[in-house]
């Protein structure tokens, strides 16, 4: 049988629960937005793959509970992870100063050297933004981490990382 990929990505998504972790990963997968909030228990994950310059790349995300209550198994997954997302929505100031305890974790419980992004989500909330653009970039530098801002609402990919444009 036909070798189905070359290379292998884990990938982690942690935040506070409701920032959009679930959403941002059905977004890159499926290509789908849902707007309810069904609250992931413990952890699940999605796959895909993408062809970079002939070579199949498979990307596994690992989507994580933000419910307190779910930690302890959810750690568990940081140590395989190649990658995190710490995600926070930017309508939300809480959610961001929560980022500081994730990284904390991510220090404790992922492999030393881990690759560690910032998502800004939900970045078509232009009118509830708590949270400024420069906030983001100020704690990414801080804690040594890429900083996107992105919306599960409108990209056909969240690997696209872009601000959205204002709606016309
Ligand atoms: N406006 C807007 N709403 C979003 C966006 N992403 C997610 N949401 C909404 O936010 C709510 C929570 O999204 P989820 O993806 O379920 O949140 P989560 O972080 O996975 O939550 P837990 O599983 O509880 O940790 C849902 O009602 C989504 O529709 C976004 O980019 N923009």
């Amino acid at each position: 049988m036909a070798k189905q990929y070359d290379v292998l990505f884990r990938l982690l998504l942690i935040g506070d629960s409701g920032v959009g972790k679930t959403c941002l990963l059905c977004r890159f997968t499926d290509n789908e937005f849902h707007s309810s909030h069904i609250s992931t228990i413990g952890v699940d994950f999605k796959m895909k793959t993408i062809d970079v310059d002939g070579i199949k790349v498979r990307i596994q995300i690992w989507d994580t509970a933000g419910q307190e209550r779910y930690q302890t198994i959810t750690k568990q997954y940081y140590r395989r992870a190649q990658g995190i997302f710490l995600v926070y929505d930017i309508s939300s100031e809480r959610s961001y100063q929560h980022i500081m305890k994730w990284v904390s974790d991510v220090d404790e419980y992922a492999p030393e050297g881990v690759q560690k992004i910032l998502i800004g989500n939900k970045a078509d909330e232009e009118q509830k933004r708590q949270v400024g653009r420069e906030q983001g970039q100020q704690l990414a530098k801080e804690y040594g981490m890429d900083f996107y801002e992105t919306s599960a609402c409108f990209f056909s990919s969240f690997f696209s990382f872009s601000t959205p444009s204002p709606p016309l």
